[in-house]
């Protein structure tokens, strides 16, 4: 049996009143790499953002239901946010570095939690530099600005920064979307390599990538009422040879979406 780390139950968000997801339950496994598929604008990007209340950011989003990490209730009216967003990070789909220096992406999170030691500072920035596979690329050029970076290697910084903080939980949005083949078979790698410590939610719209990297993979599906709902969850191997659902295996198999 799989250890889980987070579990929504009966989750639904709406936007201005209106369900986007509804009725979300499923588990997340540690020190797996979760991917959730399904075709665009079925809620994926918006499950996500429970999972470290992203959606709080946006005025219009309401959640009901529950999202447990570790059994604690994240949405309960105690939680604080910043804590919750250090423990589980979250990386974008387009790689999204401040405008400063190479190792003071990766130094921003431990700054703000008020570490000032030089020399402990260092040893952060190439510890999540060599797990996020940059250092080697980057080691002479630390304080060049992160902006010359390729988008490749940018986004593995973004992965470094978000390291940093020493999270237990990272959430990636289409990783790899804005990447070239070799940039996304790098994060694709890595990805597996981080999976032995960290517990990955990955949001794609490539089958391909959610076949060759994740452990579990959640299909979801919006209706003709354009609400997005979780058609199934299993082993990945399971759904992309033997789906359960008539849905999925049509998903799957490229007949629609
Ligand atoms: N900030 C928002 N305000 C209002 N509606 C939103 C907002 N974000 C998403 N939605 C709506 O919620 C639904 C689900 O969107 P979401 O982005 O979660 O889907 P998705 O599966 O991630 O899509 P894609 O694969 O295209 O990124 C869509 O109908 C979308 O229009």
């Amino acid at each position: 049996m799989e250890e889980i780390v987070l579990e929504t139950q009966n989750l639904t968000v709406y936007y201005d009143g209106r369900p986007a997801i509804e009725g979300i339950s499923m588990k997340i496994p540690r020190r797996r790499i979760t991917a959730i598929i399904g075709p665009s604008g079925c809620g994926k990007s918006t499950l996500l953002r429970c999972f470290n209340r992203m959606n709080d950011l946006i005025p219009s989003a309401r959640v009901t239901g529950r999202v447990l990490f570790e059994g604690l209730d994240l949405y309960s009216s105690d939680v604080d946010v910043v804590e919750v967003r250090r423990r589980i990070g979250m990386v974008f789909q387009k790689p999204n570095p401040f405008p400063k220096s190479i190792y003071e992406n990766v130094a921003f999170g431990p700054r703000i939690q008020g570490i000032r030691d030089r020399r402990k500072l260092d040893e952060i920035v190439e510890r999540c530099l060599r797990a996020a596979a940059l250092w080697d690329e980057v080691k002479d050029k630390l304080h060049q600005n992160a902006l010359t970076l390729s988008g490749g290697q940018q986004q593995r910084l973004c992965i470094a920064r978000a390291l940093a903080t020493e999270p237990e939980v990272l959430l990636m949005d289409e990783p790899a979307s804005a990447l070239d083949p070799i940039a996304t078979m790098k994060i694709e790698d890595l990805m597996r390599e981080l999976a032995r410590e960290y517990t990955i939610v990955i949001v794609t719209h490539n089958m391909q990538q959610a076949a060759r990297v994740s452990d579990y993979t959640a299909f979801m599906l919006a209706g003709e009422d354009r609400v997005g709902r979780l058609i199934e969850f299993g082993p990945t191997q399971q759904i992309f040879t033997r789906p359960r659902d008539r849905r999925t295996e049509d998903y799957i198999t490229g007949r629609f979406g």
